[in-house]
């Protein structure tokens, strides 16, 4: 009898502490995903999973700039238990990302993205702020440093000239033309070879890669197994996005330590000694990288270079067919420098109102438009605002370059904000201290290492186009980022119906000599 009562009283007893530490766990779970004191205000949250019902699955930096009517220029929401800070205004940017780089310039964790496709501190755009990211971006910097991105400027003109032959030829084949572009442009410089066509393999297997990595890696895009880590037990027959995640990591691999072993064999018999990869391979023993970080920068340099210079200058001929007058102002610029040439990296710099164009292509349409996320290493306060340690920060360029308190018309394209004042704000005197022209490279320590390298491909692009082609459509093409713009962490124009007409018998031959000069120049990087 003594021995049931005493039975009974602890099997009640173990039934009361499971229920206590179950109960406590659901309040702490509970508690983890209400806004913290201080915090930014923001949509209503959920108990359990916060803000996370609200949240879209892709481009969520348009509802970002929609709720800033109701909660202002900085938002805070709760994924689940993580913290959330959206900054709507260049501002917030500054203050935090520039000012107080030394706290604000992590990266979060991402079980996806460094775990299972990139693990061991190999993709510089997604390692924590630690002593591996500076070793790896001391190795970038180092590559891209101005004057080694200026003497890449031959290879920029050559593959430009070559696009324009290609878009001679086949002009319906435009958007395939663009991405050659940039994917050739860092084959070359990056690993000293040639990517001649859309089709050769290497070019495909860049985007197919990237394309998937951007869709998987976009906020939304998989379930929140950051803020829920139990998700990552899940197996793979119940988890779509751990298959796609290796599928992506074996492909990625086997492009990268391809490419890395092929400058090998070129550098073993004296060629390609110019290439950045070369310089990696001297360095590694003084950087310290390993070998799969070296593979994985040749490799990064040149998914961060593809697909956002070939965006960005998609959207700029999409600009051109939208808003022709300012295609006939770019034309009487060039017009006017280059008559007997078409415009080259000696001209770019006397370009103004072309360079104004690039200035409001990045503004009007930026790549990264969501902004790429920064984590917070330290609790910090700024203003009345208290942000806990840990907290994801997002740089919303897009509501940054749609504010209408700075932009005159924001949603229009319009070059001419940026003739007579280098911001492109509607104030006459800008409050200029430490204000980016663009915020489309991000900002802080993170801030974008191939801004250069860009704006350069940008320009001598923009301009060779304007120079060659009339760009035209039968019907106006969908500007709209809602419905022209396709998903991912990096947007890009959908294919609109675009018509390339050669303005002239005289600039069709030009192009042509032209394409001969470049074609015996980039055979270097040939086989
Ligand atoms: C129009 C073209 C480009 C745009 C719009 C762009 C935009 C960006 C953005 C928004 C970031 C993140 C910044 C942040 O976290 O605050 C970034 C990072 C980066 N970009 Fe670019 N980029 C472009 C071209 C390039 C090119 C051509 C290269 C080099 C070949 C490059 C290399 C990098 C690298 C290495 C990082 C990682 C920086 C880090 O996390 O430390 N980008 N870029």
């Amino acid at each position: 009898m003594l021995l049931t009562l005493c039975w009974q009283q602890t099997a009640a007893l173990a039934l009361a502490i499971l229920a206590g530490s179950l109960i406590a766990t659901v309040v702490r779970v509970w508690r983890s995903t209400l806004r913290p004191h201080g915090f930014p205000d923001g949509p209503q949250t959920a108990p359990f999973v916060g803000n996370l019902h609200q949240f879209p699955t892709s481009k969520a930096f348009l509802n970002f700039h929609e709720w800033r009517k109701t909660y202002g220029d900085i938002i805070g929401l709760k994924f689940g238990p993580q913290n959330v800070v959206i900054l709507n205004n260049w501002k917030h940017v500054k203050e935090l990302f520039d000012k107080r780089g030394g706290i604000y310039s992590s990266r979060p964790a991402s079980y996806i993205g460094n775990e299972l496709i990139c693990p061991g501190d190999t993709h510089i755009l997604l390692v924590p702020y630690s002593a591996a990211w500076r070793s790896l971006r001391k190795s970038v910097q180092a590559l891209l440093n101005v004057n080694s991105v200026d003497a890449l400027l031959p290879i920029q003109n050559s593959e430009a000239i070559q696009t324009i032959h290609d878009l001679i030829r086949t002009p319906d084949a435009y958007y395939d033309h663009l991405r050659r572009y940039s994917t050739a442009v860092v084959l070359a410089s990056v690993f000293g070879q040639r990517g001649k066509t859309f089709n050769s393999e290497k070019v495909q297997a860049l985007y197919r890669v990237q394309d998937r990595f951007t869709q998987l890696l976009e906020p939304g895009a998989t379930p929140p197994i950051d803020a829920f880590p139990l998700l990552k037990y899940l197996p793979s027959f119940l988890a779509p996005w751990k298959r796609e995640a290796l599928a992506i990591k074996e492909e990625q691999r086997a492009l990268y330590f391809g490419l890395l072993k092929e400058t090998r064999a070129k550098l073993s018999i004296g060629k390609a000694e110019s290439c950045f990869m070369s310089e990696l391979l001297r360095q590694s023993e003084k950087s310290g990288l390993s070998e799969d970080q070296i593979a994985y920068l040749g490799g990064i340099l040149m998914e961060a270079g593809s697909d956002t210079t070939a965006s960005t200058l998609l959207s700029f001929c999409l600009a051109m067919i939208n808003y022709p007058d300012v295609l006939q102002k770019c034309q009487a610029e060039v017009d006017a420098l280059c008559v007997d040439h078409s415009p080259n990296s000696d001209d770019i710099s006397k370009l103004s109102y072309i360079h104004a164009c690039m200035n409001e292509v990045l503004r009007w349409r930026p790549v990264a438009a969501g902004g790429i996320p920064h984590v917070l290493t330290e609790d910090d306060v700024y203003g009345d605002y208290v942000i806990p340690k840990g907290t994801i920060l997002f740089a919303n360029t897009w509501a940054i370059h749609q504010d209408e308190s700075q932009y005159h018309r924001p949603a229009e394209f319009i070059p001419e904000r940026w003739l007579d004042n280098k911001y492109g704000t509607k104030h006459s005197n800008p409050d200029i201290d430490g204000r980016r022209a663009t915020y489309g490279f991000g900002a802080g320590r993170r801030v974008c290492s191939g801004q250069r390298l860009a704006e350069n491909s940008l320009m001598v692009n923009m301009a060779k186009l304007v120079w060659t082609f009339d760009i035209t459509s039968t019907k106006p093409a969908d500007a709209s980022m809602e419905t022209g713009y396709t998903s991912g962490f990096l947007v890009c124009p959908k294919k609109f119906p675009a018509v390339f007409t050669v303005r002239s018998e005289v600039k069709a031959k030009i192009s042509e000599a032209e394409y001969v000069k470049a074609e015996q120049f980039l055979s270097q990087f040939e086989e």
